[in-house]
């Protein structure tokens, strides 16, 4: 409903973010209105030059007279124009800006599944290159639009008061043009909104050759990455040109039309002159001021076309802009401890019961206790973890941690609340030192390099040329997945969180980099309560309660000595893990312990 009303007011729904620029706007209007309008007194007084002159009074001074006056309107035109393009780009620009921080915002707090859903470059072409093409047909055609309807007007009324003849021979070929541009709009607007999807289609494939660009490397250009990623822009190139060709000779028609005044202007002012009804002067006025509608009438269709853009562009934006959003409290709720408890939680990704991943789950996790979710790929572990730090919202069932839902805390008391260590451990374009403060970012330099060494950073951070202040970007090539994922659990020893999820990496097995890691979780772990999605059981044999998640249900849970009397699965898995681990113990050479 919403978004139906949001869609017939595309216009308002953009001057909605022009919130602090409307003066600037209008103030655009009105200084374009007064240059455009500046613009046809040179006209007027090359009028008055030629009436003199025919008269046979124009003397030097007063022809001195009426190019000073034709002069000092020229200035006039083209200082306000300066001055109109200056307050419309800044209110354009600000409007922009607007639009980018409310998607992002957006993104903020809508559900993770409704974000990422969308790919990296539809949502870059959107944000960045879409956004950025309502710039020119914002900053030029409102205020200058305004002028150059304000200009023919004028200049028809000017005719008219000449004879009322001449000015509605100056409209003759109208019908025709607006014949030939409702033809070339019905035509393109079918395909504007394929123009769109063939766009975001190309964007979305480069972003994915990109980021894959290793992997297609390995596998070489026959891959169907490279295949897509070539096809996408070949479809694009297709779609365009067969698109202009179909509005070409309607569009290029009405081009030519619309502004073509003297064809009526000339041949009926010149035989109204012959006739003796208008003077020659005013002829030459009539010819004129027809000219002077061509360059406003050939404006306006251009401006056409850029409103349809910005039009479709905002309704494109639309779907990001009335994005769900999580719903919040206004206020933070009072906490009970953090105690973590999950009562009778169902969850599907995509909201329907036949797409259930979680059936029904009961768990508690005491405050300051270590619980591990174990069991088989899919079977629901970091379903679970991402639903306690709301990314999605349960489909049924409820999740408190100290006694309140997690719906009824803040987002921001939630981020506060909990620390969440994905595997895929993201740094920033900055420092290592920066991306670490992130935790916290009143942080000193000092705690953060405390908690660098109580994350086992310190030593290999210390070995980089530049130190801490090594780019992430330069460092991240250079950085192992374990240490990457050391430098994340110290930015969240930084941020200090009661409550602490982590997703174990799987990658990084080797003995030396799991006993750092080891390390680094017990320094972020002390005191809170602690979720570890375990890919290795013997970094969580000692955790206070695991439970064994399978098929989206809870199959055992206890401690591990239970669960290896109680559990046939947990047993096999666990042999099937010291199996696996002496292996790597003894292809990293070194002695196989009793102890894994
Ligand atoms: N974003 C998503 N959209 C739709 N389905 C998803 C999404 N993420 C996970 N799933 C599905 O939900 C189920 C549980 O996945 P989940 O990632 O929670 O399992 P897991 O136990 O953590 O697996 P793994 O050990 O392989 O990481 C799987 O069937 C998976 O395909």
């Amino acid at each position: 409903m919403e978004d139906k009303k949001l869609k017939s007011n595309w216009f308002s729904c953009l001057m909605g973010y022009a919130e602090g620029s409307k003066g600037k706007l209008w103030a655009s209007v009105v200084l374009s209105v007064v240059s455009i309008v500046s613009g046809i007194v040179p006209y007027y007084c090359v009028y008055k030059m030629i009436e003199e002159f025919i008269a046979g009074t124009a003397g030097m001074k007063l022809l001195f007279v009426w190019s000073l006056a034709a002069l000092a309107a020229y200035a006039v035109k083209v200082l306000f124009f300066g001055l109109s393009t200056a307050f419309s780009h800044n209110a354009a620009y600000n409007i922009l800006e607007q639009l980018r921080l409310r998607v992002t915002d957006r993104f903020m707090h809508a559900p993770l599944g409704d974000v990422t859903q969308h790919s990296i470059g539809e949502i870059k072409n959107v944000i960045v290159d879409k956004i950025e093409n309502i710039e020119p047909p914002l900053a030029h055609m409102v205020p200058e639009g305004a002028g150059h309807v304000v200009l023919p007007v004028v200049s028809l009324i000017v005719l008219a008061v000449i004879d009322w003849r001449v000015a509605l021979a100056s409209l003759i070929t109208l019908p025709l043009s607006f014949i030939c541009m409702a033809l070339t709009f019905k035509i393109s607007g079918k395909n504007f909104v394929k123009y769109n999807e063939s766009n975001a289609a190309m964007s979305s494939a480069i972003v994915e050759y990109i980021e894959g660009i290793e992997v297609i490397k390995a596998f070489g250009r026959e891959g169907t990455s490279y295949e897509k990623f070539s096809k996408a822009i070949t479809d694009y190139r297709q779609f365009v040109i067969r698109w202009l060709s179909s509005t070409w000779v309607t569009m290029k028609l009405a081009f030519a039309l619309f502004p073509s005044t003297l064809l009526g202007t000339l041949p009926v002012g010149l035989l109204l002159c012959y006739s003796g009804a208008i003077t020659p002067a005013e002829t030459a006025l009539c010819v004129m001021m027809s000219m002077s509608m061509v360059g406003s009438l050939a404006k306006l269709e251009v401006f056409s076309e850029g409103i349809r853009e910005m039009q479709y562009t905002v309704e494109n934006l639309q779907q990001f802009l009335t994005m769900p959003e999580l719903t919040e409290p206004v206020q933070a709720a009072q906490l009970n401890g953090h105690d973590i408890q999950l009562t009778s939680v169902h969850f599907s990704y995509t909201g329907e019961q036949k797409d259930e991943v979680l059936h029904g789950i009961d768990l508690i996790l005491p405050q300051g206790s270590f619980t591990a979710l174990v069991g088989p790929s899919g079977g629901g572990k970091s379903t679970v973890a991402k639903l306690i730090a709301r990314f999605w919202d349960v489909t049924g069932g409820k999740i408190e941690i100290g006694g309140v839902d997690v719906r009824s805390m803040t987002l921001k008391q939630l981020a506060d609340t909990v620390s969440f260590v994905a595997q895929d451990n993201f740094l920033f374009r900055c420092s290592l030192l920066e991306n670490i403060r992130l935790g916290n970012p009143e942080a000193s330099d000092k705690e953060v390099y405390a908690a660098a060494k109580a994350a086992q950073c310190d030593e290999f951070i210390s070995k980089l040329e530049n130190g801490y202040n090594t780019p992430a970007g330069e460092a991240g090539k250079r950085l192992s997945g374990g240490e990457k994922q050391r430098i994340t659990i110290a930015r969240m020893i930084l941020k200090n969180a009661p409550v602490v999820i982590l997703d174990e990496a799987t990658a990084f097995t080797d003995p030396e980099n799991e006993n750092k890691i080891q390390r680094s979780i017990a320094a972020l772990a002390k005191g809170k309560t602690l979720l570890v999605i375990a890919h290795r059981l013997s970094t969580i044999k000692n955790a206070d309660n695991i439970v064994l998640l399978k098929n989206g249900r809870i199959e055992a849970q206890g401690k591990q000595a239970e669960l290896l009397r109680s559990s046939a699965l947990y047993a096999d898995m666990w042999k099937a893990h010291i199996g696996a681990k002496a292996w790597a113990v003894s292809v990293s050479g070194k002695e196989v312990s009793a102890d894994v």
